[in-house]
This record gives structure tokens, sequence and C-alpha cells, in this order.
């Protein structure tokens, strides 16, 4: 479980998040929607430490790790997907693999824990690429080799920052399937997307971030019921398919 109560943080003494307030439930995908510069990406920044927070509390599992060094946060099972994928343009696929599969890292989840040959059954694509560099691997690849990365850390909190951003309608589709198939297996998920109607496809619960606030959090079916003050707050079409079948994950083999 991902409890982030009353949070507020920003930079330089400057306040970006305003008494942000979210329950993520383990195996459940929470979506956060906004416009640009809401704040999305310092809320995760926040939950991950990379930002510190200046009050209120953010609790993994029952834990208050506010205020403790990234590093720490990661230890108690917090992985960070960032925007952009940041991989290393120098480093191998392989080894950003090896980097992140460090031995002292074990499983926070219970389970029977992310190794660089289990990423490599859900993600073959990377087998393939195990000898090329950051540079020279696709949009999709690199999504691949961040999500890779991040499992490798032996997450029970994943949060995603824009994981679709700059792919083919196709690649972020199947970028959304894998993320539902990590929720399937128990991952707790928070999701932030910049199409509502593509995190409505399978988030459980969406939010608004508007200014730094929460100005609406609801179950997605909800959501779907009622899409009008959604729209309305985004200013956009907020008409989205039926969820996604959260059953099985599916493996992503074919050439990105
Ligand atoms: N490192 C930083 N130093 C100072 N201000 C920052 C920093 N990062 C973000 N901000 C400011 O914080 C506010 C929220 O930015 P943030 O990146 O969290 O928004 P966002 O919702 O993720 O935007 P986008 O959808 O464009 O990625 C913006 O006003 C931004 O200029």
């Amino acid at each position: 479980m991902l409890t982030v109560d009353r949070l507020c943080a920003g930079y330089g003494g400057g306040i970006v998040l305003h008494e942000v307030s979210l329950r993520v439930r383990p195996g459940s995908i929470q979506a956060v929607v906004g416009r640009n510069g809401a704040g999305k990406s310092t809320l995760v920044h926040t939950i991950a430490g990379l930002v510190r927070a200046s009050s209120g509390r953010i609790e993994i599992g029952g834990v208050h790790v506010a205020g403790r060094q990234p590093h720490r946060i990661a230890q108690s099972g917090v992985g960070l997907v960032p925007q952009g994928r940041r991989v290393f343009s120098r480093l191998t696929v392989a080894e950003h693999l090896h980097l992140a599969a460090a031995p002292w890292r074990a499983p926070t989840s219970g389970g029977e824990g992310w190794t660089v040959a289990r990423t490599l059954e859900l993600l073959p694509r990377l087998a393939v690429r195990l000898r090329h560099r950051g540079c020279e691997l696709s949009g999709g690849e690199q999504q691949m080799l961040a999500i890779a990365r991040a499992l490798l850390g032996q997450p029970r909190v994943l949060l995603l920052d824009e994981p679709c951003e700059g792919l083919s309608p196709d690649l972020a589709a199947r970028v959304r399937e894998l993320v539902n198939g990590l929720a399937a297996d128990g991952l707790t998920v928070l999701l932030v997307e910049q199409q509502l109607q593509h995190a409505m496809e399978i988030a459980d619960r969406v939010a608004v971030l508007e200014y730094g606030r929460v100005v609406y959090d609801r179950p997605t079916a909800e959501a779907r019921r009622d899409p009008a003050p959604l729209a309305a707050m985004l200013s956009v079409a907020a008409v989205a398919p039926p969820p996604a079948n959260r059953s099985t994950p599916r493996l992503w083999a074919d050439t990105p």
C-alpha cells in the first residue's frame, strides 16, 4: 500500500504540492493526470525521495519514508521509471541490468523477486539487444530498459512518469498492457499520464492534479459513468473504452 497524506513539497522554498493525499492499494493502478506544470513529476519525485517533502506523510506498507535518502526509499520498495527514461547512453543493456540487479536487493514484496533472467523473459526484446548501448536503442527499447531496471530494484510500489511519452500508439498500448500485467501480479502502481483516455484504459482510480492540488480522485468506473467533470477539468473528451482485462501479464516479444 502506498499512502500519501497531506504532502507538501516544492523547490527553493516555493511550494508546488499542496496537501496531496492519495491511497494506492496493492495490485491496483492509480493514475495521476493534469496539465503541464501541475506537479505530477514533483509528486513522483517526492515519493521517490528526489524532492524533499516539506510536510505530510508518505507511507510504504505502513512505514513512513518521507525524509529518507532516495536509495533508502528504493530499498523500502519504491521503483521509479522516470520521465524520459534516463538510460545511460554509453552503457550497454547488459550493464544497465547488472547494475540494477545489485545482490543486496532482496525482494521487498515477499514474492520470487526479479532477476535479470525474469526481466528478459518479460521483455524478450532486451535479450537481443544486450550488447547495445543506451544511445543505440529505440525509444520503445529504452522504455523497456527503464522498466526492467526499476523491476530489478524489487519494488512493491512502481512509479511511472509518463512511460508512453514519445512512443507510437502501438508501442504505448503495449507499455500499458505491461503495466496492467504488473499490477495483476500484485504491484502497487502510480502512473503519471498526459493522456486521460490512456490512463483510463488501465487505471483503477484517476486523480487530477491542478496547481499542485488533488482536485479529483475517483474510481475509473465512476469517472467513466460521469465523465463531464473530468472533461471540464482537463478540457478533453473524457470518453474512455471499457477496462482492460487484468489477468495475465503479456510478453512483449516483437520488434518495437
Ligand atoms: N527542479 C526544479 N526546480 C524548480 N522548479 C521546478 C523544478 N522542477 C519542476 N519545477 C516547477 O514545479 C512545477 C511543477 O512541475 P512538474 O514537472 O512537477 O509538473 P508536471 O505536471 O510533471 O509537468 P509536465 O506534464 O510538463 O511534465 C512547475 O512550475 C515547474 O516549473
